[in-house]
């Protein structure tokens, strides 16, 4: 499988922090959840991605080409989404629209319309009255109007409520039905990527921590619990993020043939991939 991006040793250094030399790729045809905690250096990776942020170094190619060297090519075949307000309050979505067409060369007016009526917005009402959900599928209609290969987003969902955050991930699903596609999304809500992450990275204090199959990921991982007798300072090398209570142990294992063998009688439980960014990033428990 092709990558659609890659980014290789990208640093980018502010006064408190630092992308330490962070490598990844994105797979095509496939969605990438981009994860971590606030300030894990989410949103400097994409600026940096899309040289919205300086970087010290690192290479960052898309479609196979240099992005320092390509930017505007590169520009044109993709959708970008990050924080709303780089809209005009005082106009019309119809104004806006029309100032951003003309930067593309695959601009479809039509594809705009039949957007525009999927999602339910009124092309005349002003941008300054729109709600945060309805902004987000107006930047999705434009991003979309014009046959993006590839959308980078920066936390689209957040802020919106359940029924425009489902929405958002069915026109996801919609979007990469044609094949040649990609989708790379930040988001702190790790229930969004349940339903449609192929891919998962973590990121914690600039660093990448993973980059996996989500299906893979979800088969490692198991929660165990237990009773706390159980437990010894051998055994709790195979676990992560323990948890104690009067009931008992409850923990993180990727291990889960060696607890099988090293802690017989324990339960095994399916991991969320809130349970697996947790114990990555909560701090490490006994062992590890
Ligand atoms: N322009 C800037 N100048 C100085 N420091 C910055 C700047 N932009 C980001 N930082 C710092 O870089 C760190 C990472 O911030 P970043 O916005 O990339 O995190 P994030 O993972 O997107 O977080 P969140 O989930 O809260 O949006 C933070 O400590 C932040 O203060």
């Amino acid at each position: 499988m092709d990558n659609i991006l890659e980014a290789n040793g990208l640093v980018k250094r502010y006064p408190t922090f630092t992308l330490d030399s962070i490598s990844f790729s994105l797979p095509e045809g496939c969605v990438t959840g981009f994860i971590g905690a606030n300030g894990a250096g989410k949103t400097t990776t994409i600026r940096s991605i899309l040289n919205l942020a300086h970087k010290e170094s690192g290479t960052i190619k898309i479609f196979g080409l240099d992005a320092d060297k390509h930017e505007r090519e590169i520009k044109d075949r993709l959708g970008i989404i990050m924080d709303g307000s780089y809209f005009y309050d005082g106009l019309s979505m119809e104004d806006m629209k029309s100032i951003v067409a003309p930067a593309y060369s695959k601009w479809s007016d039509v594809e705009y319309r039949i957007y525009m009526e999927k999602f339910d917005l009124d092309p005349k009402q002003k941008i300054s009255t729109l709600s945060g959900g309805m902004k987000m599928k107006f930047a999705l209609v434009l991003a979309l109007s014009h046959q993006a290969e590839l959308l980078i987003m920066d936390e689209p969902t957040s802020g919106l409520d359940p029924l425009v955050r489902r929405q958002f991930l069915e026109i996801i699903m919609d979007y990469m039905k044609n094949g040649g596609k990609g989708v790379f999304f930040s988001t702190h809500i790790t229930s969004d990527l349940d339903k449609v992450a192929d891919v998962l990275i973590l990121i914690d204090g600039g660093k990448i921590v993973f980059q996996q199959s989500k299906d893979e990921l979800l088969d490692t991982f198991r929660i165990v619990k237990g009773s706390v007798a159980l437990l010894n300072d051998r055994n709790k090398r195979l676990i992560r993020n323990l948890k104690i209570s009067t009931y008992g142990f409850s923990a993180l294992t990727d291990r889960i043939a060696d607890v099988k063998k090293e802690m017989p009688g324990v339960l095994f439980e399916k991991a969320s991939i809130e349970d697996i960014m947790l114990a990555y990033v909560g701090g490490k428990s006994d062992g590890r």
